[in-house]
């Protein structure tokens, strides 16, 4: 179990029969591969609230799709704190295609500033992988021009050698951060005394070891990053998201999971309701669908999303249902996820 936020008690969770009864399994298309993957399954849930989402990630077990079962029931049943803003900065994000691609990828985020890029990607051997990561880097900055931020995530894919070497291409194009560059915390710190010792100007942010740590306040005290990517879903909701930015005393970055718009409003809500938004938020990652759960989606424009709630449109979980082996997947999930939340009484 992650260790429980200071100030912040777990919901009451609903009897799983309701949840049941209110979820709608989706499948939806990419417009590429991203991450490995080209269809993207979620569940909706209608609750007395409103919409909310639980997709945890495939490989998952119950305990951690728990947690974004909580992130869930809060949207549909009780809903987030009160707004600071009522539009959010949002990154670009460019899946690990071809540096030829980045302009048509780019077109999808319009008037965004700054894109994230991802890198170190499976697949190719590392010298590879290293030359296409500094060809996509460079095209991206070839469109954004110099006043263009550019950040880069690696999701723990390299080794603490390979990210010195690739981070030293990469820093003469201009990096804002470099997200999850290695798997653990103490690669990272590593690896960030390593850069400050070479002179290479590239700050860290943690994403994973935040997002699937049993303490996400590790990371401060290990000194291992300058900035924490903060997600709702595994952070179990808008509320305990806050109390980990609130607590790790470092500057955070607002980020999505590839969520379906009902996801990515929970958001918008938590950057809405942080007193601090330095940085644009992965929170534009609609754009990389081929279709949503409503006909008003997310999607960037002048390079920002408005916050607020957003329901889905029963025409089109009805048009993008899941098959029903994968239904019945989803539903199993749901079980075992609810089956680790603690009742209050
Ligand atoms: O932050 C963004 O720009 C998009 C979100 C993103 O990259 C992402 C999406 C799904 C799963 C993991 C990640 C990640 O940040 O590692
Ligand atoms: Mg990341």
């Amino acid at each position: 179990m992650p260790a429980t936020i200071p100030g912040v008690p777990p919901l009451d969770p609903p009897p799983v029969e309701d949840l049941l009864a209110r979820a709608h399994v989706v499948r939806l298309p990419l417009r590429r591969r991203f991450r490995g993957i080209l269809e993207r399954e979620a569940v909706l849930l209608e609750g007395p609230a409103g919409w909310g989402e639980f997709a945890p990630f495939l490989e998952y077990g119950p305990a951690e799709a728990g947690r974004w079962l909580e992130a869930g029931i809060e949207a549909a049943w009780h809903g987030w704190p009160a707004p600071r803003r009522d539009r959010v900065e949002v990154n670009a994000t460019v899946p690990a295609v071809a540096a030829q691609d980045v302009p048509a990828v780019l077109a999808a985020f319009p008037g965004c500033r700054t894109a994230k890029v991802k890198v170190a990607e499976a697949g190719a051997d590392a010298a590879t992988r290293r030359r296409e990561d500094v060809a996509r880097v460079a095209a991206v900055r070839e469109v954004l021009g110099p006043a263009g931020r550019i950040r880069v995530d690696a999701n723990a894919g390299w080794s603490v050698e390979e990210a010195e070497r690739v981070l030293g291409d990469l820093a003469p194009h201009g990096l804002e951060y470099a997200e999850q560059p290695c798997a653990t915390l103490e690669e990272m710190a590593l690896l960030r005394r390593r850069l400050a010792a070479a002179g290479t100007v590239v700050p860290l942010a943690a994403d994973e070891s935040v997002r699937k740590a049993e303490d996400p306040l590790r990371v401060a005290g290990l000194e291992a990053a300058d900035v924490v990517v903060v997600k709702v879903a595994p952070l179990r909701g808008v509320r305990p998201a806050l109390a980990v930015a609130r607590a790790c005393g470092l500057p955070v970055v607002v980020s999505s999971a590839l969520d379906t718009s009902v996801g990515i409003a929970a958001g918008t809500a938590l950057a809405a309701a942080l007193p601090e938004l330095p940085f644009a938020c992965g929170l534009g990652t609609a754009a990389l669908l081929a279709a949503d759960v409503t006909g008003a989606p997310l999607l960037p424009a002048g390079g920002s999303l408005p916050v607020g709630a957003v329901a889905a449109d029963p025409e089109l979980l009805q048009r993008f249902a899941a098959p029903p082996d994968r239904v019945e997947h989803w539903h199993d999930r749901l079980r075992a996820a609810h089956a680790t939340l603690t009742p209050v009484r």
